[in-house]
């Protein structure tokens, strides 16, 4: 589904992101993690053409992302607040993704009903513009909207940051339950190491810019990470 291709990524002749081959197929949830700096962001941006590469190329269904804009038909996400519209309510901004995507008002209606603990009473009928609203809310806003334009493949940047702990829970669960209704292909950047694993059944660390490990996820990932973040505590567990 997605190919990375011997893709380099340099500011002011430092190299962020070299990364040779890597391959999402279709229907997989992909965590990435990796240290502040790691490139999590980069390779997602390089993913959504917002930046150009300076070596290799991304392949979205075999076309490359920076040559033709195919991909936007059928690719949903959320990076940062840039990707809001702040001078609408959320309904409007809402009703106006819907109406680029083709979704239907019963369509709409229904992603609501799925979302509803998720919003609480922060976000609908507030009669107030996205950029007045707090930061988890605005997170909240910009994940609703990558998902209700039905994409194959949605692509989030550290999702569970700045959420609440009940909005990160049903977050978890609305993902896991789209992945497998709808056969999503989901790429998810965290520093949870708890909610990634939950949520993803491959993970790749990023370390300057580097794949350092691509694991399928087990019953063992998770102390696996841990080990790989903080190597000194697991060594004082194992003696
Ligand atoms: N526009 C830019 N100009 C210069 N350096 C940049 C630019 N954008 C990113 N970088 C650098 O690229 C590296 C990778 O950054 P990136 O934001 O991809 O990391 P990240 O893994 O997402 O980090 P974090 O977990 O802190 O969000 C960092 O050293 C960052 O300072």
């Amino acid at each position: 589904m997605i190919h990375i291709d011997n893709l380099g990524k340099a500011y002011n002749a430092v190299k962020v992101l070299d990364i040779e081959q890597l391959e999402i197929p279709q229907g997989q949830s992909f965590g990435l993690v990796g240290n502040n700096g790691a490139g999590k962001t980069t390779l997602f941006r390089l993913i959504l053409d917002l930046i150009q590469a300076n070596s290799g190329q991304v392949l979205s269904k075999n076309i490359a992302v920076h040559a033709d804009s195919q991909w936007k038909n059928y690719t949903g996400s959320f990076l940062d607040e840039g990707f809001l519209i702040d001078f609408l309510k959320p309904e409007e901004y809402f009703k106006f993704i819907a109406d680029i995507n083709g979704v239907t008002k019963e369509e709409l209606q229904a992603f609501y009903n799925d979302f509803a603990d998720f919003f609480g009473d922060e976000i609908l009928n507030k009669n107030k513009y996205v950029r007045d609203f707090s930061k988890g809310n605005q997170k909240k806003i910009g994940i609703f909207g990558a998902i209700i334009s039905q994409p194959e493949v949605l692509i989030l940047d550290e999702p569970f940051a700045n959420l609440d702990p009940s909005s990160q829970i049903r977050l978890k669960m609305l993902l896991k339950d789209l992945h497998q209704k709808k056969n999503l292909t989901m790429l998810i950047s965290s520093h949870d190491l708890n909610h990634i694993a939950e949520v993803s059944e491959r993970i790749v660390i990023l370390e300057k810019g580097q794949v350092v490990k691509d694991l399928f996820t087990s019953n063992d990932t998770l102390e696996e990470l841990e080990g790989y973040f903080n190597p000194e505590a697991a060594v004082k567990a194992e003696s």
